[in-house]
């Protein structure tokens, strides 16, 4: 009976070893503190362009950073929900063309660079981001 047991909860703990937690694209950006890098980093280059930085005139660089960071943990599977706004109500009236877009992409690519973020992991955020495009330009 014993012996019956303790075969029982060896194989019980082996079961919780043999299922590791799915490796997720969050896990590959560095998870909370590495979301923490890239937003910064992200935000420093909106900063500093010329081209990007008047869209910010009236925004509130700290909602910002909150809502963002959000995103970016949602969409890579980490362990968060997105609470701002929707991407069509956010960007509705700014007129953002492709040119531009493609530009707010080249800028987060920097981020992602500059905070030693792999290539693949890098190419797996913006093709999630992709899709996004149709909410975001010419609204
Ligand atoms: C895939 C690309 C993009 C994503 C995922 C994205 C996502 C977001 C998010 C999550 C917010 C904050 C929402 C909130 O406050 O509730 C935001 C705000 C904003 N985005 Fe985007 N965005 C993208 C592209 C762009 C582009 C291309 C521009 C301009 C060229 C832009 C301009 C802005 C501005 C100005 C705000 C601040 C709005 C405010 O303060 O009311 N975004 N965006």
């Amino acid at each position: 009976m014993r012996s019956a047991i303790v075969t029982l909860l060896i194989l019980a703990l082996s079961g919780c070893a043999s299922q590791p937690k799915q490796r997720t694209l969050y896990d590959d950006l560095g998870g909370a503190e590495g979301i923490d890098q890239i937003v910064s980093h992200f935000i420093n280059q909106i900063g500093h362009d010329p081209v990007i930085l008047p869209y910010f005139a009236d925004s509130h660089v700290s909602r910002f950073r909150e809502k963002i960071t959000e995103h970016f943990c949602h969409i890579s599977d980490g362990p968060c929900a997105y609470t701002g706004d929707n991407m069509v109500d956010i960007h509705v009236g700014m007129d953002i063309n492709e040119h531009d877009f493609n530009r707010v992409v080249d800028l987060l690519y920097n981020a992602l660079e500059q905070s030693g973020v792999p290539h693949p992991a890098q190419n797996r955020l913006i093709a999630r981001l992709a899709p996004l495009r149709s909410d975001i330009i010419y609204r």
